[in-house]
């Protein structure tokens, strides 16, 4: 730590000063009810340490093709250490380490996967979210670097439409995909928590490829439904139903098309800053008619509750993208009411993790 603190140390909790003592951590190994509960500490704290290494060794099984490879049929160590083109001794340790996280397991010589790292090969987009956390780990390599503010970050480079820039072609197709093949879980979430059979049409802003609106015709064939993203985006979309229109604009410059009586913004407002989604909430208010629905769904900060996932992965997430932020429902409320939307209403999430739903009116 450097720099001098400025104020003198303030009290402790009881508990927070038993832990700080030495004296105790000798005691409590001596009292069988409080050891359990100091070793209960103890590993919890060495998950916290080792948990850059785990995700790495995921990484690596990722990237080696091993747990899609072994999704075919089980493999001996031979075998996969000579299609990865991995030292025999160190695959051993590494598919020892992947045993250790529950994804894999060795009946006689052969590697199976567990039901776990089953369930991880057909999550869909699971793989290629863990592969494009390289740019993220390389951000963090200097997490004091990071945490005081870098200039620039390669999560940044890796979205490039957060600042504004124009996009290519393989840039958008990277994204989108990768937010299309994410974006089952988070439909199937939000659409268990928002009922459309009132509306009429559907605008959905920063829509992608169309993955929610797909899963919104299916559970709603007569509801009409228009997807709005950026050209290059909405260009690259594969064949959608024929109840989606598509409408290329930037909301940062163009008026959101006219029309619907609701308007979802899915995994949309956590890439930008407060400025453009006081922006973008303006233009959703206009282009709503009175009574619409607002649907906004993506993770959320737990607020004054830090939350296990959405305040640690995504409010880093958001962070080292640098514009974006993961934001507490207060916060974005805070935002809708000053956009002009009312009735804002957030039931508790199934998967915070996955997303949070809040809607709001237009009255
Ligand atoms: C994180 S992705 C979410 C995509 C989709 N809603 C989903 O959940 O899978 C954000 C989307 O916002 C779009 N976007 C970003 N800036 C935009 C802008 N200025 N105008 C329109 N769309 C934009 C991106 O192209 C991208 O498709």
């Amino acid at each position: 730590m450097d720099g001098p603190f400025t104020t003198p140390p303030r009290p402790q909790g009881w508990l927070v000063r038993l832990a700080l003592s030495p004296r105790f951590h000798r005691l409590a190994e001596r009292l069988p009810l409080v050891r359990r509960f100091a070793r209960a500490e103890g590993e919890a704290l060495f998950d916290l340490v080792q948990g850059f290494v785990r995700s790495q060794v995921l990484m690596a099984l990722v990237n080696l093709g091993l747990l899609a490879r072994l999704a075919r049929g089980p493999e001996t160590t031979e075998d996969l250490a000579l299609l990865t083109r991995v030292p025999l001794n160190r695959m051993e340790i590494l598919l020892k380490a992947a045993t250790a996280l529950k994804l894999v397991r060795k009946r006689g010589t052969l590697w199976h996967l567990t039901p776990r790292g089953a369930a991880f090969t057909v999550v869909p987009g699971l793989a290629e979210m863990v592969s494009h956390h390289r740019a993220l780990y390389a951000d963090l390599a200097d997490p004091v670097g990071f945490f005081r503010g870098p200039e620039t970050t390669q999560l940044a480079g890796f979205w490039p439409y957060v600042f504004g820039a124009g996009i290519g072609d393989p840039e958008a197709h990277r994204f989108s995909r990768l937010m299309a093949e994410s974006q089952t879980l988070v439909a199937r979430d939000t659409l268990a928590q928002v009922d459309f059979s009132g509306q009429s049409h559907l605008l959905d802003v920063g829509g992608g490829h169309g993955a929610f609106l797909s899963a919104v015709a299916a559970r709603h064939p007569g509801l009409r439904l228009t997807l709005f993203d950026l050209g290059q985006v909405v260009d690259s979309a594969p064949p959608l139903p024929a109840q989606i229109t598509k409408v290329a604009g930037s909301f940062r410059d163009d008026s959101l098309p006219l029309g619907a009586d609701s308007l979802s913004l899915i995994r949309v407002l956590y890439d930008h800053s407060d400025a453009t989604v006081a922006g973008l909430l303006a233009r959703a208010f206009e282009a709503l008619p009175k009574g619409g629905l607002l649907v906004i769904s993506e993770p959320m900060s737990g607020g004054d509750q830090p939350d296990p996932a959405t305040d640690i992965y995504f409010a880093i997430y958001t962070m080292a993208m640098q514009t974006g932020r993961t934001r507490s429902v207060a916060e974005i409320s805070t935002l809708l009411q000053a956009a002009g939307f009312v009735q804002i209403t957030s039931p508790a999430p199934a998967r915070p993790y996955v997303t949070r739903v809040l809607t709001a009116r237009k009255i």
